[in-house]
């Protein structure tokens, strides 16, 4: 039998988690080969390569420190290294370097290679948003998937119960993916919706700044409610107008619902979106205050949003997007929140 030979494409917060996962799924399952590389864009720790380190202690002591990795994860600073010889590609990066990821790839990977993307966040265009599944599938040739789902990543890297959502399109890729996935903490649904999947988990990241916003100005857990419903909306009727055949389904899957209310009491966005009210300093600068090198997506994904929305005229029907980036891009006080979008 020809094994399925996994490669991490990012070794973040994240990639980090979900490499734990992966590291001793491959060994419970005889088709897939027990080596798994993992890229690591290589930084210096205290002068020593976080690679080296990584290979050494088999922990992230950067971005996911005090858990253990199996040993079987193999930490690589060459990106065309990692992926030589995989034929599965797990795409864990922070958003705005998937093209040049992609870009770097092209024609280096195995012809018959599929990937799986966990990537909340998109990318645009002239014409509209281009999710990074299609991004990963134009550039490399390949098909892709997707997982999303309410999951923060130190969470899971304790063990403690979550539940994720796969999006396919070939139903036996989706089931290799639960396999590859699938925890008795971690459990794994299927849905044949990668782009519903996909974009719900990027357009939670707006709402969530939406909810630290609320936290911030200390409008309780009544208005932290209202932000979720109004945030879900614009989330379903964003994705259903900017694409055809979105499942009604999915928004009621761990990538939907439950991903928008963990976000907005526990993720990152959320943290510095709080901080953002108490301290009036920009997000790029609490970015780098708060997250010790891991990335925030949702601000920039609101002006990804509103970069679309604006080119179509339809600002004022997305009013919590809009006001989102309009508090973080253009000045406007987060007091006006709730007024603007009510
Ligand atoms: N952290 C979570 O809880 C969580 C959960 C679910 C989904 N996600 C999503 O997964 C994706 C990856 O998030 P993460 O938490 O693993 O990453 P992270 O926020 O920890 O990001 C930091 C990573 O980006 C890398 N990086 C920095 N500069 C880079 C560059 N120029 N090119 C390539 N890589 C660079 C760093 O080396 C590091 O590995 C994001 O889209 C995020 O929204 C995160
Ligand atoms: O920490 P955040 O805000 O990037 O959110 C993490 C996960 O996406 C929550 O599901």
């Amino acid at each position: 039998m020809k094994l399925e030979k996994v490669a991490l494409v990012g070794s973040g917060n994240w990639g980090s988690a979900i490499a734990k996962i992966i590291g001793n799924n491959v060994q419970l399952y005889p088709e897939f080969d027990n080596e798994v590389k993992m890229w690591v864009y290589e930084e210096f720790i205290n002068g020593q390569k976080l690679t080296d380190i990584i290979n050494e202690k088999n922990e992230n002591v950067k971005y996911l420190p005090g858990i253990k990795l199996s040993s079987n994860i193999k930490a690589v600073p060459d990106l065309l290294e990692t992926v030589r010889d995989a034929t599965i590609l797990v795409f864990v990066i922070p958003h705005q370097f998937v093209k040049g990821v992609c870009n770097q790839l092209k024609g280096q990977i195995l012809p018959h290679a599929k990937a799986i993307s966990l990537i909340k966040g998109f990318d645009v265009n002239e014409t509209g948003i281009c999710p990074m599944t299609e991004v990963i599938a134009k550039t490399l040739n390949i098909n892709v998937s997707s997982l999303s789902g309410a999951n923060i990543a130190n969470e899971i890297a304790e063990e403690n119960f979550s539940e994720t959502t796969i999006g396919y399109r070939v139903r036996e890729e989706g089931e290799l993916y639960k396999r590859l996935f699938e925890t008795p903490y971690f459990r794994v649904g299927i849905i044949d919706d990668v782009i519903g999947v996909e974009l719900c988990g990027a357009l939670k990241n707006v709402v969530a700044i939406a909810a630290g916003i609320i936290d911030g100005l200390r409008l309780g857990d009544n208005a932290k409610a209202a932000i979720i419903r109004i945030g879900l909306l614009e989330m379903k009727k964003f994705v259903q107008t900017f694409y055809r055949g979105i499942k009604e389904e999915t928004f009621f899957e761990s990538c939907g619902i439950a991903d928008v209310i963990t976000t907005s009491y526990g993720g990152r966005n959320r943290r510095v979106a709080e901080a953002f009210v108490i301290t009036r300093k920009p997000f790029e600068h609490l970015e780098k205050e708060l997250l010790a090198g891991q990335k925030l997506q949702g601000t920039l994904t609101a002006q990804e949003i509103n970069h679309v929305l604006r080119r179509k005229g339809l600002e004022n029907e997305y009013k919590l997007f809009t006001t989102v980036y309009r508090i973080a891009y253009q000045g406007l006080p987060p007091e006006r929140l709730v007024k603007e979008i009510i």
